[in-house]
């Protein structure tokens, strides 16, 4: 019972995964992944029925929770929004949420970045533990300016704030994909500065949006003026991530946001419109 309770629950995970990426490897391999994918679920049953592996009513329960759970993760797509410090992420997402909000739900990477460090949490725990308590402020809570500064600042403290913070993220995310889903939503966007810098995002968003400021130095007077730093912070901010080349090259759709609010609103319409459509 044990043994086959585990069985459904990693296949139904594994179909849930698998179900994410549809869209995306659908895209990518065409007719020879639709080949595959719909032979595989006859395939399977006939194989379990034929070998035996267990009495037929668990197979059943087995084959079923996957296809279940694999048709919940296709119906659920994911798409990637990124982009440098400062493009206009955030104005994208107020536009999608003034425009789509009842077909596309929103998960803010950065708000939930917040939400993870809440203290008594594990990932507050082991942030306090790896950096000390000089991070906290009065009230215990993790000053965020103290700690922008050592991680913005030096790459080896980056990669440690990440390796502690991110699965606590991902988790997150992955319990608010199944609140979205049973919500009804079709599509999530994932609104992550740092999309692919981790490595697994990228894997079960599709399509990619990059939101760039072809123009540098209005994009350095944006992140000034937004959140009241010198130049030189700006560009360090600006510094840690991917150089935005290297993200347009790997996205699938990329914005210029250099013209004003409404040239932007325009944009992400007709992007979006097209992409329900096109579903
Ligand atoms: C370092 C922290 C405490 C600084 O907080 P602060 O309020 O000063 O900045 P804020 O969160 O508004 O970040 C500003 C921008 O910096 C960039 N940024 C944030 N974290 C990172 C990072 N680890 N690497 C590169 N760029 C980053 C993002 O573009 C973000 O929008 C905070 O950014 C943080 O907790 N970062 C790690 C969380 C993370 O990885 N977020 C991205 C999830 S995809
Ligand atoms: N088209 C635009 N014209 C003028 N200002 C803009 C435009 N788009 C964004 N901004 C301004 O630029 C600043 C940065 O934009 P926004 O916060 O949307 O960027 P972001 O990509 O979400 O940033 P971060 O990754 O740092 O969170 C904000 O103050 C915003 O009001």
């Amino acid at each position: 019972m044990l043994t086959t309770a585990l069985i459904c629950s990693t296949a139904s995970l594994l179909a849930f995964i698998l179900g994410l990426n549809h869209n995306k490897l659908k895209s990518k391999f065409g007719w020879l992944y639709k080949a595959i994918y719909y032979s595989s679920w006859p395939l399977s049953l006939f194989y379990l029925y034929k070998c035996k592996l267990m009495p037929a009513n668990y197979s059943i329960a087995y084959v079923c929770s996957a296809i279940g759970w694999n048709i919940i993760g296709r119906t659920l797509q994911m798409i990637g929004l990124t982009g440098g410090v400062g493009s206009g992420k955030s104005a994208v997402t107020s536009i999608v949420k003034s425009s789509f909000s009842r077909e596309i739900a929103i998960i803010d990477c950065d708000l939930v970045s917040r939400e993870v460090v809440i203290p008594g949490r594990r990932a507050y725990k082991n942030i306090v533990k790896a950096f000390g308590s000089k991070i906290l402020d009065s009230e215990g809570c993790i000053d965020r300016k103290i700690l922008g500064a050592i991680v913005f600042a030096n790459k080896a403290q980056r990669n440690k704030l990440d390796q502690i913070i991110q699965p606590a993220i991902f988790l997150e995310i992955f319990k608010k994909l199944i609140y979205y889903k049973i919500k009804g939503y079709s599509y999530v966007i994932i609104d992550a500065p740092i999309l692919f810098e981790t490595k697994i995002l990228p894997w079960f968003c599709f399509p990619i949006i990059t939101v760039y400021v072809s123009d540098e130095e209005i994009q350095i007077k944006r992140v000034m003026g937004r959140d009241k730093i010198t130049r030189e912070e700006a560009i360090q901010k600006i510094q840690c991530q991917w150089p935005i080349e290297l993200k347009i090259r790997k996205s699938n759709i990329s914005i210029d946001n250099i013209g004003t609010f409404e040239d932007l609103e325009l944009k992400i319409r007709s992007i979006f419109r097209s992409l329900i459509l096109s579903a």
